[in-house]
């Protein structure tokens, strides 16, 4: 891309607007300003909720099969632009530019999930109490939808909430976090190029995320919340949706537990934590936060966790063979080099460094905490960071008492070669996603979401085509 090219506009009824106020948009790895995006504010909410109020009417009207075809195209137009957009993912969200790719690839997943699902909307007929009844039952759009995504995912985070929107004839209004706005405009670029029409998506770039987000929210013509971002925002937007009573989804934070039992095969049990832990440098939601690892295998689960943590390779997500990118910016640093200060004050013993000497961007280098006790914050707290915090359990029963003691839900994880110990904890952990030796379960053809304080609502499979969705029962009397 030319310089020009990472200057956008905002995507609203169709148009990209530029605006005199803009945002300029860093890269983590070298914290240079990449380019810039017009900085929204309440006009331009308003004009994207004109534009999807007015296109609801005919997009609403269209059949299954129009709306697959579309979200089809859109998909191959992703499909061809997949290295420009995991390139621009990389360059302003700072991952591996394998893991950007990646992230692209599960993205588009969705849109070609949807497209498939659009087609499966289905009814019921149920048996009347009376002979001279029928009663009949239809799904129906919500209407519009506003849609609020984090940084993490810059991709994935707004397909798997526009591409089922989309498919249940909803339109809508999408806020991308202000660290990665140009991957959001890249995936509206290739929707405007396979021919969805004006207003069915819309791409408000802004810094004042409040200011908009009011707006939407206030708006009764708004008729669905769907959020992703941590639990506290989505406590805030919860209480503001309630004037409106609109239905709401919420992919809130995690605190995940790593369970590694006394009988598991602890070389998946490393693999499949270095998966689950150091995907996006440890910024997900569903990344392990606390390790638990049976006493009895303590000691070869930790000298073959180090071995796997000082071989993975840190540095700039557009150079050979890096595993490790940089964290979004200077407070996400900050705040896991504290986790890792009050873990040693705490007793805990640190393997490795997190030092990156001479780095020019938000670089940590991954390590591993021994000795950690359920007091310390990094077992309270979500990290999103390369922190492998691990703590030791004798019985079953008091680790899975341990795991549940939070108030997240989001994702847990048990490493087990005994099919009674796998049901035992799957079933006990009060997780919305639990991996049974397997460190990343994410797919778009399974639901999910969080139980708790990790959210409402699910997101994948049939289940997140429901969100979108109103269910009209009517009864039909002859007369
Ligand atoms: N459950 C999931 O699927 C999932 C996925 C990704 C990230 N997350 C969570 O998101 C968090 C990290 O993302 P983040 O830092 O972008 O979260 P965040 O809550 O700070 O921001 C998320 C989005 O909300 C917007 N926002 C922030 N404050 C707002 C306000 N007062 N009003 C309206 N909008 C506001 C931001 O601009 C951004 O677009 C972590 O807690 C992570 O666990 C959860
Ligand atoms: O960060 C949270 C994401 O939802 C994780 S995943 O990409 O869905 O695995």
């Amino acid at each position: 891309m030319n310089q020009q090219e990472w200057n956008k506009g905002l995507y609203v009824n169709g148009e990209w607007l530029t605006l005199a106020e803009t945002i300029p948009v860093q890269n983590p790895a070298t914290r240079e300003v990449i380019g810039s995006v017009p900085d929204g504010s309440v006009k331009e909410a308003k004009l994207a909720v004109d534009a999807a109020h007015k296109a609801f009417e005919a997009w609403s009207k269209t059949t299954a099969y129009e709306r697959a075809a579309l979200l089809e195209r859109w998909h191959q137009v992703i499909e061809s632009r997949l290295d420009e957009i995991a390139f621009v993912m990389t360059m302003e969200q700072g991952k591996p530019l394998a893991e950007a790719k990646g992230e692209v690839q599960y993205a588009n997943s969705y849109i070609k999930w949807y497209a498939e699902e659009a087609k499966r909307i289905y009814g019921e007929t149920i048996p009347a109490s009376s002979g001279s009844k029928r009663i009949l039952v239809q799904k129906q759009p919500v209407g519009v939808v506003a849609a609020i995504t984090p940084w993490n995912f810059p991709a994935a985070m707004i397909t798997r909430k526009i591409a089922p929107a989309l498919a249940a004839g909803c339109t809508t209004v999408t806020k991308p976090a202000e660290q990665t706005p140009l991957t959001a405009l890249l995936l509206a670029e290739c929707a405007h190029e396979a021919g969805i029409p004006a207003g069915v998506i819309n791409i408000v770039t802004t810094s004042k995320a409040g200011e908009v987000v009011d707006v939407w929210l206030d708006d009764s013509r708004v008729k669905k919340l769907t959020f992703t971002g941590s639990t506290p925002v989505g406590k805030l937007l919860m209480r503001k949706a309630a004037d409106t009573v609109k239905k709401i989804s919420l992919e809130l934070g995690g605190l995940a537990p790593f369970i590694v039992a006394e009988d598991a095969n602890i070389e998946a049990a490393v693999k499949g934590l270095i998966q689950s832990k150091f995907r996006n440098a440890g910024q997900t939601c569903i990344c392990a936060n606390r390790i638990y690892v049976h006493e009895a295998v303590k000691e070869s689960f930790l000298q073959a966790l180090t071995q796997a943590v000082e071989a993975l390779r840190v540095g700039k997500g557009t150079e050979d063979k890096v595993e490790i990118g940089p964290l979004i910016d200077d407070r996400a640093v900050q705040k896991v080099q504290h986790q890792i200060d009050d873990a040693i004050a705490k007793g805990a013993t640190l393997h490795g460094s997190p030092v990156v000497e001479g780095s020019t961007g938000y670089f940590m280098k991954p390590v591993v905490l021994s000795g950690v006790t359920d007091d310390m914050v990094c077992m309270q707290e979500e990290t999103f960071g390369p922190i492998a915090p691990v703590s030791t359990f004798t019985d079953d029963q008091e680790v899975i008492q341990r795991a549940n003691a939070t108030p997240y839900g989001l994702a847990a994880y048990v490493f087990t070669q005994s099919l009674t110990k796998a049901f035992y904890f799957s079933e006990n952990l009060e997780y919305g996603i639990v991996g049974v030796n397997d460190g990343g379960p994410s797919v778009a053809q399974a639901p999910f979401g969080g139980m708790k304080e990790s959210g409402l609502g699910r997101e994948g499979s049939h289940h997140g085509l429901e969100e979108y969705l109103e269910v009209k029962y009517i009864s039909l009397q002859f007369v």
